[in-house]
């Protein structure tokens, strides 16, 4: 045992030594900077390293390759890791594919197999943990059974609760901790790196409830229970990174208000995007109605948002087949997944809309951690076709998808299943004692009070938009907004 921890030990700083371990300042491609950059590809051009990280695989899950009928790779940086691993067990090797080829057999899993045998994973580093999942997905289809994942380094960012969650069991190697551990040991690494990844994970990582129900955001609440919760508390048992992120926002900055840019050129809705920023926990888009949107715009708002500290939801609702929102998400002029925290998309097309903006972040390697969406399951608009078998559907795809799934747009409290869900409610327009001023706007939009959609119909984030851009002050429209939502929400879970 000792033999084998010296040996991780000087694996550890081999791979310091080769740049496969990084410290500075990354900025990844969602914006988010990371002190530290692992990437496992280059050991390839290693033999001696990838024979002995594939070697003390073979030892540290021994039993388990003993016990299993495959070895899985996840592509692409760990298949030379688990084709090793597999010769040094002595087990047949699974390939699974990225994407399916589009003639011949058109297989996910490449390989000899038999549904009912079973196969254990390798991977090359976790974060979210998605990459297993999906993978797990693919076997399972085929009839595979996954006893277990191995991975050499997580990151401990979430991806091991997230697997336990769905029942599936990771080890790995080593964890970043142990790695920072080892490396400042060995005085490759000062302690000032050392504090700065640990701060970095400490804020970078959701903590998942104890009492969590395996496959489902969260234990099941009732709808009364959810809303005499506090932000913090839900924050807490949230398991989707950027709720747990937003009510924790929302409950510092002390703001439950969405204020809709709906505005036709880009520096009248920068300027106000400015003058509310203050006020807000969520600025909300429809980019696709400006008339001179340039790649400038998200840059530009997310220096505002920095400012100011709140989120950028892009209201692109989108409701097409997973490849083509995929590309609407990530390219064409508005590269919305390149500055939006959140987006909204329609549950219509059902779960394969979610597996195509997800794919869409992993080809950007953006991280789920910096990105989800809200799903539409309820219009404000008169005689909108939300049915409530309708609702109901989209509310079962917001707690399968918490993955990436963040709240759900609605228009009431019931059904939202679990305290980790934000409820986002549009429709909100105040007169000047906080009545409504009018109940619609001639074309179909129907407007309530905003003490009236966070007392009476469980709005956590209530999205006002005419009611702000129209009033002679944006910013103390705003305020004022602000105040009377907020105050709501302390009574709603004061009572
Ligand atoms: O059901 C929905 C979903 C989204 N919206 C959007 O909210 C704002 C509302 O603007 P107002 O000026 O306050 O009416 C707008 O951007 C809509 O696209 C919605 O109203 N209803």
């Amino acid at each position: 045992m000792a033999l084998y921890k010296e040996r991780l030990n000087a694996l550890v700083v081999k791979l310091h030594e080769i740049n496969v371990l990084k410290f500075g300042d990354y900025k990844m491609k969602s914006g988010m900077h990371s002190p530290v950059y692992f990437d496992l590809r280059i050991i390839v051009s290693y033999p001696k390293v990838l024979a002995e990280v594939s070697n003390l695989i073979c030892e540290f899950a021994k039993n388990s390759l003993g016990n299993c009928d495959h070895v899985c790779g996840v592509p692409y940086a760990a298949l030379s890791i688990a084709t090793l691993v597999a010769v040094g067990a002595d087990k047949s090797m699974l390939i699974r594919r990225k994407e399916a080829k589009d003639y011949g057999t058109k297989r996910m899993v490449e390989g000899c197999y038999n549904p009912g045998d079973s196969c254990v994973i390798v991977e090359d580093v976790v974060t979210s943990g998605l990459s297993i999942v999906e993978t797990v997905g693919d076997l399972e289809r085929e009839g595979l059974k996954v006893t277990e994942s191995i991975v050499v380094v997580d990151r401990e960012q979430g991806g091991t609760e997230r697997l336990a969650s769905q029942g599936l069991k990771m080890r790995s190697l080593v964890t970043l901790t142990e790695i920072m551990h080892i490396l400042h040991e060995a005085g490759k690494v000062d302690k000032a790196t050392v504090t700065k990844v640990k701060t970095y994970l400490t804020e970078s990582r959701v903590p998942i409830p104890s009492d969590r129900v395996p496959g489902s955001l969260a234990v099941k609440q009732t709808t009364d229970e959810r809303l005499k919760m506090t932000f913090d508390a839900r924050a807490e048992k949230s398991t989707n990174m950027m709720s747990a992120r937003l009510l924790r926002l929302m409950a510092t900055k002390r703001t439950n208000l969405c204020v809709a840019g709906d505005l036709r050129s880009s520096a009248a809705v920068l300027r106000l995007a400015d003058a509310v920023g203050p006020y807000i926990c969520v600025f909300k888009t429809h980019v696709d109605a400006l008339d001179d949107f340039s790649g400038q715009f998200g840059p530009q708002l997310c220096e505002i948002a920095k400012t100011h500290n709140f989120l950028i939801m892009e209201d692109r609702k989108f409701g097409d087949i997973g490849n083509t929102v995929s590309l609407q998400y990530g390219a064409g002029n508005f590269s919305v997944a390149a500055w939006a925290d959140l987006v909204t998309v329609h549950a219509l097309p059902g779960p394969g809309i979610i597996d195509g903006l997800v794919s869409c972040l992993e080809t950007h390697r953006a991280h789920l951690k910096d990105r989800a969406c809200f799903i539409v399951a309820e219009m404000s608009c008169k005689d909108a076709l939300t049915t409530a078998s309708y609702r109901s559907e989209a509310m079962k795809l917001a707690e399968t998808r918490v993955d990436f799934v963040a709240g759900v747009v609605s228009q009431s409290a019931s059904g939202i299943p679990s305290p980790g869900l934000i409820q986002l409610t549009p429709g909100v327009r105040a007169g000047v004692n906080g009545t409504p001023q009018s109940d619609s706007d001639g074309l179909g939009q129907q407007y309530n009070s905003p003490r009236h959609v966070v007392l009476e119909r469980g709005a956590d984030v209530a999205v006002v938009g005419r009611g702000v851009t129209e009033a002679p002050d944006s910013a103390e429209a705003a305020k004022f907004y602000r105040d009377l939502l907020w105050e709501a929400y302390l009574e709603r879970v004061s009572e």
